[in-house]
């Protein structure tokens, strides 16, 4: 059974007599124990989706669950078995960490000892154990996002909504940070929802991505699927002899859309680069080409979200 699952969602917010389409109509599912990027430019509708998800905001129309439960029937049922990690956390900066995690804990009804063994457990996981007893306006940046997320998840929830969450970080924290929310996916279970506008983070650390454009989901896969999809591979082949004649052989391979050569390169775009590997080696050799050295590039993220959006998502982000 999925652990979200969208149907039909829209949100029209009306101002000064003015309607805006925020969500026009969204679908998608999300399976346990995924972490989901959500993608797309300012003003895509990404929040608006997701504050319906976490029961901060009505559907106009539709239906949502998240964990089984309905977010217009019992929103407090959704509460209690998600957590939610805003992106400028709204944590008091003069508290300690494990001080909060505890009062935390305590806010969700967890009696005294076991919010402090749970304070501890999370400081165990989230690397922040020789932090415990420090403000939490005392910490970096990474630091701080990783007390955001184990307060995040004091309640032990089966899913967790992260927006942004390694927005304003350098890259070793971010990289750092990846590892975390792998390990909350891989030893617990949890799946993770998080917004980005980073094409490295969605690409390195989401199982699935979902686009966003102009209040729609226009596209979803894996980060792999997505990008063959759009552009498919590139395969380039440099060669010791004619590199025309190598481009005549290996155009009659199947699987091809475009060849071109460059100096002793033939450089070839296919569907599937590794089928089409097989079938050009195998031409290769059979017409005795002198072949050098191969190479299969993917497209990157961004070719896809230009292709998709008619913008790269880097540009749109102000
Ligand atoms: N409270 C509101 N009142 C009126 N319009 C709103 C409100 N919140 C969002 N909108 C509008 O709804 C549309 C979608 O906004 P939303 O914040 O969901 O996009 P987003 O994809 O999260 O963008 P960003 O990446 O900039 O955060 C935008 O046109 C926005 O101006």
């Amino acid at each position: 059974m999925p652990i979200i699952q969208a149907t039909g969602l829209t949100h029209t917010f009306t101002v000064g007599g003015r309607t805006v389409e925020a969500v026009r109509g969204v679908d998608f599912e999300v399976s346990p124990g995924e972490i989901i990027g959500f993608l797309g430019p300012n003003g895509a509708g990404k929040t608006t989706t997701l504050r319906i998800l976490t029961t901060m905001l009505k559907p106009t129309s539709g239906r949502a669950t998240v964990a089984g439960v309905d977010v217009d029937a019992d929103p407090a049922g959704v509460r209690r078995r998600i957590g939610y990690v805003a992106q400028a956390g709204g944590t008091d900066g003069n508290c300690r960490v494990a001080e909060e995690l505890i009062l935390q804990a305590r806010l969700y009804g967890i009696g005294k000892r076991d919010a402090e063994r749970r304070a501890a457990e999370l400081c165990e996981r989230l690397d922040l154990t020789g932090l415990a007893d420090r403000p939490i306006r005392t910490l970096s940046g990474g630091q701080r996002r990783r007390t955001d997320i184990a307060l995040g998840l004091v309640h032990e929830p089966q899913l967790v909504f992260l927006d942004e969450p390694s927005v304003g970080l350098d890259p070793q924290s971010r990289s750092d940070l990846w590892t975390h929310i792998r390990r909350l996916r891989d030893e617990l279970g949890t799946t993770v929802f998080l917004t980005t506008h980073y094409l490295d983070e969605a690409d390195t650390l989401c199982d699935r991505i979902l686009v966003m454009n102009h209040g729609r989901v226009i596209a979803e896969g894996t980060p792999d699927a997505l990008k063959r999809r759009i552009s498919g591979d590139v395969v380039s082949l440099t060669l010791g002899g004619d590199a025309d004649r190598a481009k005549a052989v290996l155009a009659e391979c199947p699987g091809l859309d475009e060849i071109a050569v460059s100096g002793q390169t033939v450089r070839l775009t296919a569907r599937g680069g590794e089928q089409a590997l097989v079938w050009l080696m195998r031409a290769a050799d059979q017409a005795d080409l002198d072949l050098r050295s191969v190479n299969i590039a993917r497209p990157t993220l961004d070719d896809v979200f230009l292709a998709l959006t008619g913008s790269s998502l880097n540009e749109n982000h102000s």
